[in-house]
């Protein structure tokens, strides 16, 4: 028998006993959903990026609650207000975990993270830890002042850029280099120099790879394999810590006092380092990716843009920046104390977990505390740069790619595009 014959055997033999093992499988009851090809599953029809639109689009055959199988897993899609409320809210203790791969179990060392944890103590405590540094309004307070500046930086330097407003410019490296900025002065109370500062480039260089590895399960390109990839991701986020966690006038990071609660033994070594990662990933790419996909739109819906503006100008004063005062300012907002995002929408629309038709933060245990420092850093980044410069496509163009991808935690545009930035007098 040729080699071929044999494989072909060995394939019938591989197939008719799956069908056999699915013939004697006790019979589950188990949500509707499309065919599933043996070994594959559903990986062909939905891709492995698991993409919200290809979903939604089966949601709508198949029901609020359908099943799709990635390989021998099986995966149940919610896609209802009420589903969702009684898995994140109703049921939320039995869906406090996050489910991991190989992948993520290799970034974050079997769960040693923060948003990978398994829900129970060693989360509550890293959760508690990270409150103070980053999810309080006191932080919102102290940093209010340096994000206007960071985001006057980006402004200034994009208006005197000749390019910016012929050509046009890719905006997600300016903002990307702004981003983490933002974030690593909550964390390492430091600031880069500029974009070649070679710490910079390195962090980069690194969640570069993370990205690539989580994504595709490989670091696509040039590079280590994933075994040397990690060790040197883990590596080098080892000397970020060291280079700027014992700052001494790195008292107040957030560093700081994680590195507190270590020394107290609350989390270990590998918890801190995983913490960093998490801040990597779950701060900056989703921020970036946020204020991107925003101007990205504003370019596309020049009306929009126009509506942005006039209401920007009317209710600041021509000519005044937004600050993140501005975002509560008692003159605009009745009862600013309280907490009432539909007063942005006059939809009724509230974005921070208490509405499952619209879960930016998501919702529940486990959700985004962050949307207290998200909300106003987005706001301040989008609305100065509208005030200060209109958003166009570049010359022959009439719309910017919007298309998505998947990213490690988020969607976010595919291409980066030009945008042409005219200066507003
Ligand atoms: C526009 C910006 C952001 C968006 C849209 C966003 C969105 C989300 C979402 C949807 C989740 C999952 C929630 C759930 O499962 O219910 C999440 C989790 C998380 N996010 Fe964010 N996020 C953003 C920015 C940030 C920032 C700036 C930080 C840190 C400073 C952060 C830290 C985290 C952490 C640590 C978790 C895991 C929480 C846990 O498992 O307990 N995120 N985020």
């Amino acid at each position: 028998m040729g080699l071929e014959s044999a494989v072909q055997g060995l394939l019938v033999a591989v197939l008719v006993g799956l069908l056999i093992a699915k013939l004697r499988a006790p019979k589950l009851k188990l949500p509707p959903g499309t065919v599933a090809l043996p070994i594959v599953g559903n990986w062909l029809q939905v891709g492995d990026d698991l993409n919200h639109r290809n979903l939604a689009e089966m949601s709508k055959k198949y029901g609020d609650v359908f099943m799709l199988k990635m390989g021998q897993r099986n995966l149940v899609m919610v896609s209802s207000p009420e589903a969702a409320k009684e898995v994140l809210h109703t049921q939320g203790t039995e869906f406090g975990s996050r489910e991991r791969n190989v992948v993520y179990d290799i970034l974050i060392g079997n769960g040693q993270d923060m948003v990978f944890a398994v829900y129970e103590e060693d989360w509550r405590k890293m959760r508690r830890i990270m409150t103070v540094p980053f999810f309080t309004s006191k932080v919102v307070q102290q940093s209010r002042g340096t994000w206007e500046d960071d985001a006057l930086r980006v402004v200034e330097e994009l208006r005197t850029r000749p390019e910016a407003s012929t050509t046009g410019v890719v905006i997600r490296n300016r903002l990307n280099s702004m981003m983490y900025n933002s974030i690593y002065r909550l964390m390492f109370d430091r600031r880069f120099e500029n974009e070649e500062d070679p710490l910079f480039l390195r962090l980069k260089a690194l969640n570069g790879g993370r990205s690539r590895l989580a994504q595709k399960g490989v670091p696509g390109g040039p590079g280590p394999a994933p075994g040397g990839l990690q060790r040197t991701l883990r590596g080098r986020t080892q000397e970020t810590v060291r280079d700027d966690g014992t700052k001494p006038d790195g008292e107040k990071a957030a560093i700081y006092l994680i590195l507190e609660a270590q020394r107290k033994g609350e989390i270990s070594e590998d918890n801190l380092l995983y913490i960093v990662e998490n801040i990597n990933v779950a701060a900056i790419e989703t921020m970036l990716w946020s204020i991107e996909g925003g101007v990205a739109e504003l370019v596309n819906n020049p009306d929009i843009q126009t509506r942005v503006s006039e209401e920007l100008d009317h209710t600041l004063g021509k000519g005044n920046l937004i600050t993140e005062l501005d975002t509560y300012n008692p003159k605009h907002w009745d009862q600013p104390g309280r907490f009432m995002p539909e007063r942005f929408s006059g939809n009724n629309i509230e974005v921070s977990g208490g509405d499952f038709r619209f879960l930016p933060f998501g919702s529940g245990r486990r959700s985004c505390r962050s949307i207290i420092i998200a909300m106003p850093l987005l706001t301040i980044v989008l609305s100065r740069l509208v005030q200060s410069m209109g958003q166009l496509s570049p010359p022959g163009m009439k719309k910017v790619d919007v298309a998505e991808k998947g990213g490690q935690f988020s969607r976010h545009i595919a291409t980066r595009s030009t945008m042409v930035c005219k200066p507003i007098a």
